[in-house]
């Protein structure tokens, strides 16, 4: 996606945003065909646009053709360049009740006569997948609060900059320009990321002296080629948001488009940095479709989940738990009459329980945000019992083979590279990440009582080094602990310490991710998988 400049002097790494764009509509629109198939449902975005400004015409048109390719269905608005605010405010009412429409953007600027502001705060906060509703501005304002959605630019800049390997967190990072559009809402989101961020105005005396101390610089300023190679410090990331069109007669149109940084000399300094046209702008498109598909994704969940409210708030009910556990058949799904539902976040590779019922998420997940997540261990163990279904994107509920099948796609992943995302992750839920593949033992507790693993995670709740290492081995005295397993365990590995136990129920311990799950078997009855 990043090609390096081939001259000598020309060093720095240049993001394709268009590449980019295209891999995300590609992963947009595979997802909007599953979503149309298995629930009979299509996302939809309407697009309004107000007079008939070149450049805002051109990007609604933009806009519409990319909802076609992907599959979105658009709603087409166009106003006139008289219409009144309150035309417009009643237009907004209707889209906000056609439960066709999942999101609503309103393309700025909007004609003088007309008050952006009291326009945006009437888009439901639900299909608001600009970002700009006031709700959602000052959500991503707050700390520990998530907006629903984030607006499509400075959403954009982040993808490009986690696209292109570069990390945020700990870094200097400077925004010039401080828009409702771009410059704060993209200061705000590198400060929820971790970046000491500073913004860079036009009131800002030296700019150029802030500027040169910044690993990530992100320009969106509007003022073409303000910022030199010489503000640039020597491998910082450059983000141009500038879209700036400036005379050219060589050009047929008259004009080329250049950005807020002197692209050339910044490609000379820079460590990576973003060409104008084919850098952020074509990922502004490809988030809104996202955020269209997100939002969709989340009605589309809220309607068919029984039980849980239009906020996705949790319904915990300890009175009427039952237990159907049956030993001996723990292969096969046990009916309850209270079920817990979860459903999977892969941006976490966890499932996030939408329905809490019963005592057992007193020990069960782990809670972050007052939300409780599952690993997909939990997930099986707790299915296996009956006490958790695990829904789809339309809600239906998961079969056991799905859960190991998900399960083994993890392992794989884990193993096939993605395990550092997977750290990046479950550090961003708050876990203690240790170096990989380290393997921790208790020899000499008891000559029987040895075990070992690849734990390369740690719980920050869970000290597995020092004391409880020990308590844990004490806690189950009377129990064999084997090597660990590579995962998941074959059946002639568990028939092994199954014909050991002679007739002691088997207990598999698993350590993953710093947390100790046991399991207590009478008998141990694989599943076929697929
Ligand atoms: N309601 C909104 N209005 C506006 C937004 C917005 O996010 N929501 N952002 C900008 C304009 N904009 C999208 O609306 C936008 C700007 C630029 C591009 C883009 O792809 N640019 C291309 C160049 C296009 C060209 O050649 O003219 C590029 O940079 O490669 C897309 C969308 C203001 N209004």
């Amino acid at each position: 996606m990043a090609t390096t400049s081939s001259s000598a002097d020309h060093k720095a790494t240049i993001i394709d945003g268009k590449a980019i764009a295209q891999i995300i509509r590609s992963e947009i629109a595979s997802e909007v065909q599953d979503l149309s198939k298995k629930c009979g449902k299509v996302p939809g975005l309407a697009v309004v646009i107000v007079g008939n400004r070149k450049d805002s015409q051109s990007y609604v048109s933009m806009k519409r053709k990319a909802c076609a390719e992907v599959g979105i269905k658009s709603f087409d608005l166009d106003l006139p360049e008289d219409v009144s605010q309150d035309e417009v405010i009643s237009k907004v009412h209707e889209l906000n009740a056609n439960p066709e429409v999942h999101g609503i953007l309103v393309q700025l600027p909007l004609p003088k006569h007309i008050n952006e502001e009291k326009v945006l705060t009437e888009i439901s906060i639900d299909k608001d997948v600009d970002g700009f509703h006031p709700l959602n501005i000052g959500k991503l304002a707050m700390k520990g609060r998530d907006p629903l959605f984030l607006p499509c630019t400075p959403k954009g800049c982040l993808e490009l900059l986690s696209r292109s390997g570069v990390s945020i967190k700990g870094k200097k990072a400077v925004v010039v320009g401080r828009s409702n559009i771009v410059g704060l809402p993209v200061a705000l989101l590198l400060l929820k990321e971790d970046a000491t961020v500073t913004i860079v105005h036009s009131r800002t005396p030296d700019p150029e002296h802030i500027i040169r101390e910044a690993d990530i610089i992100i320009a969106a300023a509007g003022q073409p080629m303000m910022i030199k190679g010489s503000w640039i410090k020597p491998g910082a990331a450059v983000i141009d948001v500038g879209t700036n069109a400036v005379d050219d007669s060589s050009r047929k149109s008259g004009y080329r488009l250049v950005g807020d940084v002197d692209f050339h000399e910044g490609c000379k300094v820079a460590g990576c940095i973003t060409p104008v046209p084919g850098g952020v702008g074509p990922l502004t498109v490809a988030m809104l479709l996202k955020n269209t598909l997100d939002g969709a994704k989340r009605v589309i969940s809220q309607t068919t989940d029984d039980g849980e409210n239009s906020h996705g708030q949790y319904t915990n009910n300890d009175d009427e738990e039952e237990y159907f556990y049956a030993p001996g058949s723990l292969s096969k799904l046990q009916p309850r009459k209270v079920v817990s539902k979860a459903r999977w976040y892969a941006k976490t590779e966890m499932a996030k329980v939408t329905i809490q019922k019963g005592s057992l998420w007193k020990t069960a997940g782990i809670a972050r945000s007052g939300i409780v997540y599952c690993s997909i261990e939990e997930v099986l163990f707790l299915a296996e019992i009956g006490a958790l279904l695990l829904l789809d994107d339309c809600s239906a509920s998961s079969s056991l083979d799905d859960i190991y099948i998900q399960r083994l796609q993890i392992v794989k992943a884990g193993v096939g590279g993605s395990s550092l995302r997977l750290k990046k992750q479950l550090k961003s839920l708050g876990y203690i990440v240790r170096r990989h593949g380290v393997p921790w033992s208790f020899k000499g507790a008891n000559s029987n009582e040895s075990v070992s693993g690849k734990c390369a995670l740690e719980s920050g709740s869970v000290d597995l080094e020092s004391e409880n290492k020990r308590s844990i081995i004490e806690m189950f005295s009377g129990m064999q602990i084997n090597e660990a397993w590579g995962y998941p365990p074959s059946k002639a590995e568990i028939e092994a310490p199954e014909r050991q136990c002679v007739g002691v129920p088997l207990k598999f311990c698993q350590v993953e991710h710093g947390r100790v799950s046991l399991f207590s078997f009478d008998r141990v009855e694989l599943p076929v998988l697929p």
